[in-house]
């Protein structure tokens, strides 16, 4: 589905990417795992073009990117949706909106988006939040809105750049239910940046190790599955003291 071949990226003096070869199947959850500053992030935005490589080849769904005019590449990155670490919501849009912006900018015949934009949101579970904005919302719930805005244009492949990493263990346990789900109804192709081990070892398929810019290893792995995580008072005085709660 990607195939990325001898791509480097420089930023001024420092070469963040260095000569990588990648490749992610159809259908697939794909991690990337490394150090801070490992360049996942950068490895990441060269694969839909958001950071444009020095030299090489990415290509996706068969069609090279990197010889694309600005239009193709436009048309291209619509089967392409992505998520961030902070969400990125736009904070003056209501829930709506924020999903209904992508498909406008998409061209998705207007008479259509109402019925799509309610699928995305029912999907994630917020249809009923349509009419409240980002900020009251939380950041579990921003981040599905971030995801129903990432399948409106019904991509083939979802980048997800640390999308846990704000979250706490019962929200990422939650998200990455979603994601899972995105991944085995509907097909997408998933790719995911995480420092977090036990993301990448609950859903990745395969993972790559990155060091100082480049695939230090690619890994099969076997889904470890979901953690079901306590998020119960009980469960916090347990840690905190050590003591059963009904016990005191
Ligand atoms: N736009 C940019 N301009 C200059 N340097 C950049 C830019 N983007 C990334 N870098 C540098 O490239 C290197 C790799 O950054 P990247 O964000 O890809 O790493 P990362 O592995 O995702 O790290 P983290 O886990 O901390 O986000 C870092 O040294 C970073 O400072």
């Amino acid at each position: 589905m990607i195939q990325m071949h001898d791509i480097s990226k420089r930023f001024a003096d420092y070469e963040a990417i260095k000569a990588v070869d990648i490749e992610v199947n159809e259908g697939e959850i794909y991690g990337i795992i490394g150090a801070s500053g490992a360049g996942k992030s950068t490895l990441l935005r060269l694969m839909n073009l958001l950071e444009v490589p020095d030299c090489g080849e990415v290509v996706v769904d068969g069609k090279n990117l990197m010889t694309m005019k600005p239009k193709q590449l436009r048309e291209a990155r619509k089967s392409m949706g992505m998520i961030f670490q902070h969400f990125n919501l736009v904070a003056n849009l209501t829930i709506y909106d924020n999903v209904e912006v992508c498909l406008q900018l998409a061209n998705y015949p207007k008479h259509r988006r109402r019925e799509r934009v309610m699928e995305c949101l029912r999907f994630v579970g917020l249809a009923h939040l349509e009419k409240q904005y980002p900020q009251s919302l939380s950041g579990g719930q921003k981040q599905r809105v971030a995801i129903a805005r990432a399948l409106a244009n019904e991509p083939k492949v979802l980048l997800c750049d640390e999308p846990t990493s704000s979250l706490d263990p019962h929200t990422t346990a939650e998200i990455l239910a979603v994601l899972e789900e995105i991944n085995r109804t509907l097909g997408v192709t998933i790719v995911i940046v995480s420092h977090e081990m036990e993301v990448i070892q609950s859903i990745c398929h395969r993972v790559s190790v990155m060091a100082d810019g480049s695939v230090y290893k690619t890994i099969e792995l076997e889904p470890k599955g979901i953690p079901d995580v306590d998020h119960t008072p009980e469960y916090f005085i347990e840690k905190l003291t050590g003591e059963v709660s009904g016990d005191a």
